[in-house]
Formats: C-alpha cells, structure tokens, sequence
C-alpha cells in the first residue's frame, strides 16, 4: 500500500488539472508560487514517509494554521470558554466573508475556520506580549511536526499585514462587539505571523499524523494534546476544513483536512497516517485544485473516507 511509483503518478495526473487553477494573489507574496508545483508527503504511524513531488519547497500555513491556533487556546482555556466567543456551525459562506456576522445576534463568528472565527481564536493565545503568544505557538507548532527549525516567512507575513483590510474590518467588528478586546493592529501582527508560519509537507504532513493518532506523538508517544482536542479539531476539518466547499470534499474524499490559499493542504486519516499536499494552483473557493485531485485519487485508490 502507499508505492511511491503510484504516488508520483497521481502527482502527474493531478498537475494535468493545474491550468484550471489560479494561485493566490490578494496577498502579493503568495502570488510568486509556481502554479506548476505540486508535492505530497504521506507519513505513516511507523515512521515511512512516501513522498513525490519536490518536498523541499516550503508552504505558509495560511488558514491550515487556523486549527493548530484553535488546538493551542482549547488547551489555554477550556473547551466552554472558546465556544463562548466563536461557533460550531459552518457558514456556507467564503472564508473572508462579513455577512453572517451581523447576522447573528448577539455577534459571534460561526465557526473557528472563517476568518473571523480565527481572529477571535488567535485573540485567545496566552501570553503578555504579541511576541511571546507567537513563540508559544510556534514552540507548539515544532512540537506537532518535530522540527525544531520551525518559524514563519517575514516576507509573506509583512505582505499580508500591509493588505489586509478587510481582516481589519472584521476585528473591528470583533471588537465592537466585544468578541476581542486588544488593539487590532497587535492581534493583525500575530495573525498575519501566525498564517506565514512556514514549512514542507513532510512537515504539514506528520502534523496530519499526530491529529491522526488522537494527538500523541506516534514515535515518543508523548500526548501533545488531549484526545478530546484533536478529536473536536478533527470534526472541524471535516465540516468546515475546505470553507464552504467542505461539504463536496466530504463526499467525494471524506477525509479530515484543512486547506490555506497558499495551497497547502493538511490532512489526517484517523488511525492511518497524516498527509501534507503543497500545490498552489487554487479552485475559485481557495482550495488547492491539483490537491484535491490528488486527495480524490487516495482516497478512491485505498479506501480512506472515514464515512
Ligand atoms: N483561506 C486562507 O488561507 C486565509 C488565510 C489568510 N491569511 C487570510 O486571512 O486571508
């Protein structure tokens, strides 16, 4: 199971889809990928790593980071106290979008997945300075991925901070309403180092396997969150993972992921393995198209939806 010749070869077939796709731009950085590139790592609970494609180019977590933040402040302060400030339920809606904010009343982002729902999550991260809740997350991102090299691309963070007015506005909106109470500025800083924190699929890939095996670390066996955290971030991924395309996703490959517009895509197959996908060529909903190909392909190939 897992042949990395078959591997290599959905990758070929997946990139034929690629001219379909556009890569992000809204954030100038992003918009320097190859829409060309496409790389996927499958880590397995007993340490084999079946890879193809170029595995050393690394991906800004984007909107993947959105369910490690939500991991971190779960295990800060509590499952009731999250879900206090932001929801359960999908929005139907894109990522970035205003609307059901007012809609809802009294204020409360539906889900931690959209925009919105991240920025009251990221707003929650422990700490006395914005420095110090980054590092925080970042020591727990290494954690997650065993690497201790982890940090986040300067280039793409000052990008998106410089272009980001209508996350703004949303925390503006947050803040009106008393969702968040910190200046919009500190929690846009952390936000936007938040999502360019950087690394390969391999690395996307055995965090996929860490979610996957109830959030031990398979190797060390350590827990590096409760069960009953991943298994709540597992069900997110699931109903709002792939924004409002997640309920398509479900059906055709029924597997626990999270995507960003960087096209990285996360992964997890409960019991089974974690897989981490860089291809930059997004669908008109912000997912990776040529990663989502391939995702079809496994999932068809080895039985993996978990429905
Ligand atoms: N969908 C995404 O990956 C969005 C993340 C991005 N940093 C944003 O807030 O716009």
């Amino acid at each position: 199971m897992y042949e990395k010749e078959e591997l290599i070869r959905f990758v070929q077939e997946a990139k034929k889809y690629g001219h379909q796709g556009k890569v992000a731009s809204y954030i100038p950085a992003l918009g320097k990928a190859n829409p060309n590139d496409l790389s996927i790592a499958i880590y397995m609970p007993d340490g084999r790593i079946i890879d193809a494609g170029d595995v050393t180019v690394k991906v800004t977590l984007q909107s993947i980071s959105k369910i490690i933040a939500l991991a971190l402040v779960i295990m800060d302060h509590g499952e009731k106290e999250v879900f206090q400030k932001v929801g359960m339920e999908p929005t139907g809606d894109p990522f970035h979008s205003i609307a059901k904010l007012e809609e809802t009343q009294p204020t409360k982002p539906l889900n931690p997945m959209i925009n919105a729902g991240a920025l009251a999550v990221t707003h929650m991260i422990s700490g006395r300075t914005v420095k110090e809740r980054l590092q925080r997350l970042i020591r727990f991102v290494r954690k997650l991925t065993g690497n201790p090299t982890i940090s986040y691309s300067q280039e793409v963070a000052q990008s998106e901070f410089e272009t980001a007015f209508l996350n703004r506005s949303l925390c503006y909106f947050l803040r009106q309403h008393n969702i968040i109470n910190e200046d919009v500025e500190d929690l846009m800083e952390l936000y936007t180092k938040q999502c360019a924190i950087e690394m390969t699929c391999i690395d996307l890939a055995r965090i996929g396997l860490v979610f996957a095996m109830d959030g031990r670390d398979p190797f060390t066996e350590e827990e590096i969150m409760p069960l009953d955290v991943a298994r709540i971030c597992k069900t997110f991924m699931v109903t709002c993972g792939m924004y409002n395309a997640s309920g398509e996703f479900a059906i055709k490959i029924g597997i626990p992921a999270k995507s960003g517009v960087s096209g990285g895509i996360l992964a997890s197959v409960p019991k089974r393995c974690g897989i981490g996908i860089f291809g930059p060529a997004l669908d008109d909903k912000g997912n990776s198209l040529t990663g989502i190909k391939l995702l079809e392909f496994l999932s068809k190939t080895y039985s993996l939806s978990i429905f």
